[in-house]
């Protein structure tokens, strides 16, 4: 469902972030993204969703390519990448309701977004995806109340909401305690499997990756170094990812 092809970021006419990438991701995969800090995971999921524009390449989701999608089809192939971020991304002063709502951003024309105006069936699929990962209770509590865990939990329904069929997690427990974050996995391992939604989740932490990815893509200075379905990933393949020059 996935094809990066080929795929080079240079930032500001500076050195390569991303070298000639190739990649195919089928749907329903649940894949890690591993390599140390500057490899380009980052780069390699934002470009997925165009954040990033590749230098060279072509990547193209569902059959769509979206390096070359107009503005308009660029919209339409977005609303099926759902995003998680680090830091969670919620309008801190809104309710977790509202913030689960903005998933359904994508689908709205400019005056319904600026009116905030939802269906009564976006209230449903909102309150089902805040279901999903035990956070119905805490509709009406602002996003700022919220711990760093249920913070990504609600980042999590919100992409939900989105209704996708992949999403691209950037680091989405670097911020939270182990515990924490293994239940944040919980939820995203949970939702690829019950649902079929492609997971793409960088990561630092190589033991919760071969936890819960069945893939695992390992980047170094740009370039993939090994693309291997998770057990068959050694200490030895990681110790050449992770060492330096
Ligand atoms: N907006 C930017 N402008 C210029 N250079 C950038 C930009 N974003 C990233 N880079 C550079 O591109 C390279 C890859 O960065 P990237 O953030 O993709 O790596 P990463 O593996 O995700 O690192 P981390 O784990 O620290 O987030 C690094 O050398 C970084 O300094």
């Amino acid at each position: 469902m996935i094809h990066v092809e080929n795929v080079s970021v240079i930032y500001n006419k500076g050195t390569p972030a991303l070298k000639g990438v190739n990649l195919s991701v089928d749907k329903g995969e649940f894949v890690g993204i591993l390599g140390l800090s500057g490899s380009g995971k980052s780069t390699l999921l934002k470009s997925i969703n165009l954040i990033v524009r590749p230098t060279f390449g072509k990547i193209s989701i569902d059959g769509d390519l979206i390096t070359n999608a107009n503005p308009k089809k660029l919209r339409t192939i977005r609303r099926k990448v759902g995003l998680i971020f680090q830091d969670y991304n919620l309008i801190e002063r809104s309710s977790v309701l509202t913030n689960v709502l903005l998933g359904r951003l994508g689908y709205k024309s400019r005056l319904q977004s600026f009116l905030g105006s939802f269906t009564p069936s976006e209230y449903s699929l909102a309150m089902d995806a805040l279901k999903r990962v035990g956070l119905e209770e805490k509709s009406f509590v602002r996003a700022d109340r919220l711990s760093g865990g249920q913070k990504q939990r609600v980042a999590i329904a919100r992409t939900l909401c989105q209704q996708p069929s992949v999403i691209l997690a950037d680091e989405p427990i670097s911020n939270l305690d182990k515990y924490t974050g293994e239940l944040v996995m919980e939820y995203l391992y949970e939702i690829n499997k019950s649902s079929g939604i492609t997971v793409l989740v960088n990561l630092h932490d190589t033991s919760t990756a071969l936890k819960y990815c069945s893939r695992i893509i390992a980047l170094k200075d740009g370039k993939i170094v090994f693309d291997k379905a998770a057990g068959d990933v050694t200490d030895e393949l990681l110790r050449g990812v992770y060492e330096e020059k």
